[in-house]
């Protein structure tokens, strides 16, 4: 155990007072002493696997380091000691299940001692451990949960997404359905998924990819007796077949078009996350780089031949952090082998500060 943080947090310093804090002054280890006053933990996620399932381009695995020397020289106004770095937990080769499993560990580890939790991915797989730390933290043992609870196994379990019925679909398919249709009667908190992302990842496959998360989890919330509630920002319409909108419309998910999301309409955007969160309990933020045009953010596994312009994307990002639900961010996708000047990383980073700082206290 070390009471240093990862060796990725260095970068400039222009002195000790708060006026010259950088992120990097400000992050201690999960195991120093004083970080039980930190508000917010980061966990890493080094996989390449989920994308290597999913057919894409590795080197994801590499992203939690490459984004750690991007926040690193970036300015803090809170506390020295506010952020804790909770390490890596690194998947070896084809082990997704096993990783995925020990990341809800970590997750839920953070949340349950009270921190917002930042998930450096990862390919769009890291979204399964996301949301098996928030079901641990926020879900289990919630009141009205228990009926399925026993059919989903424990927190490590994963439902094969080709292998577990499907929901059935409402009688009318609706797109950008109400966010109330999409909550379930129990008492449990009603978790809310906001995908900023050119796909929907809502595949069908034999075994869980990088492109199956969000079809695990309306699986396993559909077992539990609870709600999904799932909204995604950026669709990009030729991206995403046929089948994929059926499901998604199967599952009264909310989306908007990457063409309904350029700058004239970010007002619209704005009030599409305000709106969604404001149907839900808590939210879970997960931030699939890919939406951007591919000048932004070049380094990913499926670069986009159009793309959300930076502005809206970094607006919805920053209305959700807003809302008071926020209880996760993650942000996945990032490739360094194919980065640019780091830009895809750094773009990543400004997003993660724009969230992190207005989720929790500086004070
Ligand atoms: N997380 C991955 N999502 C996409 C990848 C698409 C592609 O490789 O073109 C998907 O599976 O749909
Ligand atoms: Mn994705
Ligand atoms: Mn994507």
């Amino acid at each position: 155990m070390s009471t240093q943080p990862h060796p990725a947090w260095t970068g400039r310093n222009d002195g000790e007072g708060p006026e010259h804090r950088r992120w990097h002054q400000a992050v201690i280890a999960a195991e120093d002493p004083a970080a039980g006053e930190a508000g917010l933990a980061i966990v890493g996620f080094a996989c390449d696997a989920g994308v290597a399932r999913n057919a894409g381009r590795t080197g994801a695995s590499a992203a939690p380091p490459a984004l750690r020397r991007a926040l690193a020289p970036l300015a803090w106004r809170g506390q020295p000691g506010a952020i804790v770095d909770a390490g890596d937990v690194s998947v070896e080769g084809d082990a997704l299940e096993d990783g995925q499993a020990r990341l809800g560990t970590a997750v839920a580890r953070q949340l349950g001692a009270g921190r917002f939790v930042a998930v450096l991915g990862g390919g769009h797989e890291t979204a399964w451990g996301s949301y098996l730390g928030l079901r641990e933290a926020l879900l289990d043992g919630a009141a009205g949960s228990g009926a399925g609870q026993a059919a989903a196994g424990g927190p490590g379990s994963q439902p094969s997404p080709g292998t577990v019925p499907a929901s059935q679909p409402p009688a009318a398919a609706e797109r950008r359905a109400a966010p109330e249709r999409a909550t379930s009667g129990t008492h449990a908190p009603r978790l809310g998924i906001l995908n900023l992302d050119a796909h929907f990842d809502l595949r069908e496959a034999p075994r869980p990819s990088s492109g199956t998360p969000f079809l695990q989890i309306a699986r396993d919330a559909q077992e539990r007796g609870e709600g999904f509630s799932y909204a995604v920002v950026g669709i990009s319409e030729p991206n995403n077949t046929r089948v994929l909108f059926e499901t998604a419309d199967a599952l009264c998910v909310r989306y908007l078009l990457d063409e309904d999301c350029q700058e004239d309409r970010i007002e619209e955007v704005r009030a599409f996350v305000r709106e969604f969160a404001a149907g839900v309990d808590a939210l879970y933020l997960t931030i699939d780089l890919d939406l951007m045009p591919a000048a932004v953010a070049p380094g990913v596994s499926a670069p986009a031949g159009f793309g959300v312009p930076f502005p809206v994307v970094r607006a919805a990002a920053i209305e959700a952090a807003l809302s008071g639900k926020l209880a996760l961010v993650d942000v996945v996708e990032l490739n360094p082998l194919y980065d640019v000047d780091s830009r895809t990383a750094k773009a990543a980073a400004r997003l993660l500060h724009d969230v992190v700082t207005r989720r929790v206290a500086l004070a």
